[in-house]
């Protein structure tokens, strides 16, 4: 894949579209084969270091039960994902005006029986996530896995999303949502389009 140019399987004005109209939208098949195996050979080489999400700060939630690793310059296959993103930030800001600057993202593994609940990743406009981005990089996923992205859109309307392979659920980051029970380990990586500078 060419680090600078946005995947030629991304409709661009399908995704402004979407997200004008319903404040998400979906890319699927979103990369070539070859990216997605060196993907997710990067992720799997790398589980050992997953954190779990539930303790942030030393201090401990009980809504997520998730294990993370956050992406820095030494996950370099990861960064080319983070890069193809930033082209959209460009359009988005061309767009809709968000001034978005940063991209913050972290792998994230549900092992079976593990979930998000119900939460916003922008409550109340605090921190400066403008959209949130989950790409789904497991090798396959089945229907009766659970694992799904349960959303509520701009207009109050739940949609139910698969966590499909080599999909990108795009969302408003004060949206509703929650990712259902897991029943096989579901690998991503969640990124945050930023109007700031994250604190890590
Ligand atoms: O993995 C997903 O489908 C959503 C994850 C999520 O909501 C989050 O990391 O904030
Ligand atoms: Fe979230």
């Amino acid at each position: 894949m060419e680090a600078l140019s946005l995947p030629k399987s991304w409709n661009v004005d399908q995704i402004l579209d979407d997200l004008d109209q319903h404040g998400f939208t979906v890319i699927d098949h979103a990369y070539p084969a070859e990216y997605v195996q060196q993907l997710m050979q990067e992720c799997t080489e790398n589980l050992n270091r997953f954190r779990d999400a539930a303790i942030q700060n030393g201090v401990i939630s009980k809504i997520r039960s998730d294990h993370i690793l956050w992406i820095n310059e030494d996950l370099e296959i990861a960064q080319q994902h983070i890069q193809a993103l930033q082209q959209l930030v460009q359009i988005f800001n061309a767009t809709f005006y968000l001034g978005i600057k940063e991209i913050e993202a972290h792998f994230a593994c549900y092992n079976a029986g593990e979930f998000y609940a119900l939460h916003r990743d922008n409550p109340q406009g605090k921190n400066g996530r403008m959209i949130s981005t989950v790409y789904y990089l497991h090798n396959e996923w089945q229907d009766n896995w659970g694992g799904k992205l349960h959303l509520q859109d701009k207009n109050n309307v739940w949609h139910t999303l698969e966590p499909k392979p080599n999909r990108i659920a795009l969302f408003q980051s004060d949206l509703l949502h929650e990712v259902l029970e897991a029943k096989h380990q579901r690998l991503s990586i969640t990124a945050w389009l930023r109007s700031d500078t994250p604190i890590l």
